[in-house]
């Protein structure tokens, strides 16, 4: 379970504060599945930033599975994201030096979740899975936007983590990519009972999700977000 109760995020700088997320009460079960909509500049990646530890909030709690993860230090953060978060960010952020086995190694590396005389099988079993079998040796900037977004997502849950969270993962594909890619993403989420959260702008991607959360901004002042269970 994944709780939120009276978050805020302000970005200061030396000339101006902008508030990019206040959500007063937010819960999501294992295994929910959700797109998180909202317009540009409404707080979706600074949310998502949040949920994973990247960034911490200037007030409230996130909590998940019982532990205040934003009252932790960087150090705890990070080695709790490396193992309980999966990651598909916005650019992608995959390594060009290495091919794409060794791009999904590195996070295993780091996590330790699996064992380690089974982790070049598992990359490449999911890299088959996500449609890439015969692509194993190439680097990232060999593959079309497509199979680069499905690298992304194969790294992302490599680790089997119970958050998955995924910032606008069609952003750059077409119609029958952005399908499979969400598909992928809701299956491979639901093998593990791991939560899904979808940051998107595109409907097709929203009517793929049971539920839906928006982040909006009326009259210059950020929503509140929803009541705790009505997620749940
Ligand atoms: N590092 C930062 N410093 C200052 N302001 C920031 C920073 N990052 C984001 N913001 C501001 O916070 C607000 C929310 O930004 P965020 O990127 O989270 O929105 P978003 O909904 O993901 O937008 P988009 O859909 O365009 O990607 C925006 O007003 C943005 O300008």
């Amino acid at each position: 379970m994944l709780e939120l109760n009276q978050v805020r995020k302000d970005y200061r700088d030396q000339s101006q504060t902008v508030t990019a997320v206040v959500i007063d009460k937010l819960c999501v079960k294992a295994g929910a599945q959700l797109a998180l909509v909202g317009p540009s500049g409404s707080g979706k990646t600074t949310l998502l930033h949040l949920i994973s530890g990247l960034l911490t909030p200037t007030s409230g709690e996130i909590i998940f599975a019982g532990t205040n993860i934003s009252g932790m230090s960087e150090r705890w953060r990070d080695s709790w994201r490396a193992t309980t978060v999966g990651y598909v960010f916005q650019r992608l952020n995959l390594l060009p030096s290495l091919n794409i086995v060794d791009n999904l190694l590195l996070p295993m590396s780091f996590a330790g979740v699996i064992p380690e005389q089974e982790r070049r099988q598992w990359a490449i079993k999911l890299l088959g899975i996500v449609g890439l079998a015969d692509r194993i040796n190439s680097r990232p900037q060999r593959l079309s936007m497509g199979e680069q977004q499905r690298v992304a997502i194969a790294r992302a849950i490599v680790n089997k983590p119970r958050l998955i969270l995924a910032d606008e993962p069609t952003a750059s594909l077409d119609h029958d990519n952005s399908i499979l890619v969400i598909e992928l993403l809701r299956q491979l989420a639901q093998e593990n009972n791991s939560i899904l959260l979808v940051a998107t702008h595109d409907r097709q991607v929203i009517d793929q999700f049971p539920q839906v959360y928006s982040l909006g901004r009326t009259e210059g002042k950020v929503n509140t977000g929803a009541v705790c269970g009505s997620l749940a």
